[in-house]
């Protein structure tokens, strides 16, 4: 049978660890967990599920510690599948249970599954649950942190904080705690999930901390639907969020693009080099899917996350960008990076047959994603000779003194 994992005094993790998955809605992953927990009190409250098919894990975890039916509160905090595929069993396995979810959540859950018979209780924002035996769950409506449905539930006794999404990592590991991962490794996980998912809500994040500040609720632990387990840098990754919700950005400059045959290769690498030549830090991303083996999107916008400078290259494919690249835009354009606080600035490149146009649709784009553009679109025909290559070496440099000036 599997097996619980305590991370409290009667709290434990009863969640799935799934090794394959590794692509979720578009994003590259390691695998991932479906972090799921038990509280017991004088009653007994599990808190959140799995992804369809790994119910199985749940509940032998559960079993491990008690019997299935001892449990006496479903905490359900967001409908999405990879939280609420469990729910759908446990409410046949266990059909009086109540079911704690927001309002907004029941009208999705209709949605998904036949719901007639769970037994529904929903929640106030602020609600207590008192457990007995030490332990009362609190309710946070937390909407939009990251669906409209979400809430957080926090333990106050034990200081525990169970976010769902927010805070999480899709990472799949032995471990299941931040010290026993690396904080590096972990903060870098979180990053990717950031960038991925919650800079599109970076001022309902800010808005939120600063709720959960007001309220003066310590939090020692924080204990999110994927990943490790923050209980000894949960301050670290609430400051990391506050940094990454203010697009917080290091002397960086993220170049993606993607080419045919090569030559917006050539300018994106000049542009590089100029800008390593006033030592700031340049990744240079060509995008997956794209004729040549390369970065998938989804670590493009990692890149970006702490990135001051966004530059774009596309040849001009029948009037327009590449797919690659027009793709990679309109993803851009979701999670909308420039918006945040603190700007982010950019511009766009690439070669041309002699008719072009690429880069003035990428501008175009690139101010949709809330870019600042620094510089108009630059284009030239075929190979960059050697008057372009020095030209791209020049903008690589103008751009790194513009950036090493932002904040
Ligand atoms: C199928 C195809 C369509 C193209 N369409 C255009 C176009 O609409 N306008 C243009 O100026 N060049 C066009 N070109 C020329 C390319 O933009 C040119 O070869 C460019 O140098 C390719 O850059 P790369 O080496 O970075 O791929 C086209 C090339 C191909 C193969």
């Amino acid at each position: 049978m599997l097996k619980a994992v305590k991370i409290k005094n009667g709290v434990y993790w009863v969640g799935a660890i799934d090794w394959n998955i590794r692509d979720y809605h578009g994003y590259t992953l390691p695998g991932t967990t479906y972090n799921a927990y038990l509280v017991i009190g004088d009653k007994v409250a599990l808190i959140d599920g799995t992804y369809p098919g790994h119910e199985w894990q749940l509940i032998e975890r559960i079993e491990s510690v008690l019997p299935l039916e001892k449990i006496d509160y479903i905490v359900a905090n967001h409908i999405e599948i990879d939280h609420s595929g469990s729910l759908p069993l446990l409410s046949k396995k266990l059909p009086n249970v109540p079911i704690y979810m927001t309002e907004i959540a029941k009208k999705g859950f209709a949605r998904h599954y036949d719901t007639s018979a769970w037994n529904i209780h929903t929640i106030k924002n602020l609600e207590n649950l008192p457990l007995g035996g030490g332990k009362t769950l609190t309710f946070l409506e937390a909407p939009f942190l990251h669906w409209p449905d979400s809430m957080f539930t926090y333990l106050g006794e034990d200081k525990i904080l169970f976010p769902n999404d927010a805070f999480g990592q899709h990472v799949a590991s032995s471990e299941r705690f931040d010290d026993e991962l690396g904080i590096d490794v972990a903060m870098e996980h979180a990053a990717k999930f950031v960038a991925n998912l919650i800079v599109p809500l970076s001022p309902k994040v800010l808005k939120k901390l600063g709720e959960v500040t007001e309220l003066g609720v310590p939090i020692e632990m924080i204990a999110p639907s994927h990943g490790i387990i923050w209980r000894s840098h949960a301050a670290d990754i609430i400051n990391a969020y506050v940094n990454w919700a203010n697009g917080v950005s290091k002397n960086k400059i993220t170049i993606v693009y993607d080419t045919m045959h090569y030559s917006t290769g050539i300018a994106a690498q000049y542009i590089a080099e100029g800008a390593i030549s006033e030592g700031v830090e340049v990744k240079v991303d060509l995008l997956k899917d794209g004729r040549y083996e390369g970065v998938h999107r989804s670590d493009v916008v990692r890149d970006i996350l702490d990135s001051k400078a966004v530059i774009v290259g596309s040849p001009t494919l029948e009037d327009y960008p590449l797919p690659t690249v027009a793709g990679f835009l309109y993803y851009l354009m979701g999670i909308r990076p420039g918006k945040q606080t603190q700007k982010k600035i950019g511009f766009a490149f690439g070669s041309n047959g002699g008719k072009g146009g690429a880069p003035k649709v990428i501008t175009e784009l690139l101010e949709k994603a809330g870019i600042q553009i620094c510089h108009d679109p630059i284009e030239f025909t075929y190979r960059p000779d050697q008057a372009d290559k020095e030209k791209f070496f020049a903008l690589g440099q103008e751009i790194a003194k513009e950036i090493k000036k932002m904040p």
